[in-house]
Order: C-alpha cells, then structure tokens, then sequence
C-alpha cells in the first residue's frame, strides 16, 4: 500500500504561509502536519490557533494536529473548531488518556496518541483498541530538522505486531527526521503515515520531494 504522507508546515516559510498551503493543495501530500509547542510540554513554543485558522483558510486537505502540549484535554474542542482532522495529544502529557481520547472522539476529529522516544510501546496494550493513529516520534519533539533515531524501526514492528494481534486498523505515523534513506525503512517495519518537515521544504522541488515519498510502498 501507499503511505499516507504528511508534510510538517512547521518547516515551511511563515511569511508566505498561504502561498506554502497552496504548494501542498497542489502536491499529492494527504495530510498537513500541524505542530502546536507550548513551550512547557516540550521547550519551544510554535503558533496557535490564529495561524492554525488561516492555515484552514486555504488547506484543503485534512488537518493532522499534533498537540505538544500540557493538559490537552483543555484545548480538544478549540483545536477541532480552529479545523483539525486528526487531533493527537501526547501519552506523556494525559492523566487520563482514555477520557481525552473519547473527548477527542466526541467532535468529530480521529484520535491520535503521540509516543516521546523513550516511550515504550507496551503502554498502548489496553488503550490501542481505542486509537485511531499511533504517531511515534523518531526525534524528541520540540524542533524541526533533527537527526533520527534508529530504534524507531524496532518500536514500529512492535506496535505494527500489537495491531495485528488486537484486530485494529490504527494507523502508525512516524514523526522526526524523515527522510529519502529512512523512508522505505519504515515502511518496511510497518509505518503508514510519514510525516516530513525539513526534508519536504528544504528540497529544491518540494512537489516532486512529496511525490517520491508517495511512490513508496508498505
Ligand atoms: O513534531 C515534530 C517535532 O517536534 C515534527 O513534526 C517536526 O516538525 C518534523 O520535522 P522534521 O524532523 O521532518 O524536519
Ligand atoms: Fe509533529
């Protein structure tokens, strides 16, 4: 199968952000990546939901909201207004991770859970029935551009081996240091989503870096 491929808009030019949401309009990206950094849940902090609304202005694809943020649970119906699709918050960041899912579930939006590196997969055992994307960060979340962590390979054939045994169709969405060498790699170990920030908008032909990672198969 095709990944799904999802370009990081944090990595695009902010000052010609409508004319960037456009290129992706007119790319074959399925999702827009959406990076929201509260500059206590991981130390930097992003946009909110203004820039996240005029993103929505022009987008017309799905929205894939990725929440680095403390108490998410306070912001789910804001971020499903503001236009998100997918909304993920972070296991690390949830008391009550099972609640915040149906929370999520509630507006409308597919619910997404978000692995730190250091994360392991086992703690998904009794929530995975319940998750509509698992998205493993490859990188500590918080910035753009950094280098991959190797032992994303193992922790996507153990989540892919616990999706198999529960029957589910979640997806697994890899977030950090993606790019042309690690690709087919993690569509092998068994990604579906590929979220790519610096390796898309630093390309000469963001259009045609987009399109060689659709080409690729799982
Ligand atoms: O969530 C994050 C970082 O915290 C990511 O979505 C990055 O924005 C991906 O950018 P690259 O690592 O692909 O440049
Ligand atoms: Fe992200």
């Amino acid at each position: 199968m095709r990944p799904l491929i999802a370009p990081s808009v944090l990595a695009s030019d902010f000052a010609n952000l409508q004319s960037e949401v456009e290129m992706l309009n007119r790319s074959e990206a399925d999702w827009l990546h959406i990076d929201i950094m509260d500059g206590r849940f991981v130390p930097n902090i992003s946009f909110g939901f203004p820039v996240m609304e005029a993103i929505k202005k022009h987008a017309q694809k799905p929205m894939d909201v990725h929440l680095m943020i403390v108490e998410p649970e306070l912001y789910i119906e804001r971020f499903r207004a503001a236009g998100a699709d997918v909304i993920t918050v972070h296991l690390e960041a949830c008391h009550h991770l099972h609640r915040t899912l149906q929370q999520i579930k509630a507006t409308g939006a597919k619910a997404g859970v978000a692995l730190n590196p250091h994360t392991s997969i086992n703690l998904l055992e009794d929530i995975i029935t319940d998750v509509d994307v698992v998205c493993l960060m490859s990188v500590n979340p918080g910035f753009g551009g950094q280098k991959f962590i190797e032992n994303t390979y193992r922790k996507i054939e153990a989540l892919k081996n616990l999706i198999i045994s529960r029957n589910v169709d979640t997806l697994i969405e890899i977030d950090g240091g993606v790019n042309k060498q690690n690709a087919p790699l993690l569509l092998n170990s068994g990604a579906d989503v590929l979220v790519a920030g610096n390796f898309v908008f630093s390309s000469e032909d963001p259009i045609r870096t987009i399109a060689d990672l659709k080409k690729l198969s799982n």
